[in-house]
């Protein structure tokens, strides 16, 4: 199954930038595995805004919750998911 998920960030004001930069890399390393699996098929950054719209590929909703609640920025995010589907007109064959 295909979601589209927004992600925004809002990391506290008061964290340290050590402790910050420590979740940003632990946040990378997980993304870029997952991309790497193929179940985080694209992320997008949304021009001016620390947020991103990422579309993942997972074989059911359960699935994709377990992996959103496993970023390390998961604490620190506003998140919000929509269920796709097919579009009759697309040409593309992985589009389901
Ligand atoms: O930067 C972000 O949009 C948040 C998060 C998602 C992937 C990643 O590496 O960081």
């Amino acid at each position: 199954m295909l979601f589209k998920v927004e992600m925004t960030v809002n990391i506290p004001l008061d964290m340290p930038v050590e402790t910050a930069a420590e979740i940003k890399a632990k946040e990378k390393a997980y993304s870029q595995q997952l991309q790497q699996e193929g179940k985080w098929r694209h992320i997008w950054r949304i021009a001016g805004l620390y947020s991103n719209v990422s579309i993942f590929d997972v074989k059911d909703a359960e699935e994709l919750h377990n992996l959103l609640m496993a970023l390390p920025l998961y604490p620190y995010m506003d998140i919000n998911v929509d269920a796709l589907c097919r579009h009759p007109s697309s040409i593309r064959n992985d589009d389901k």
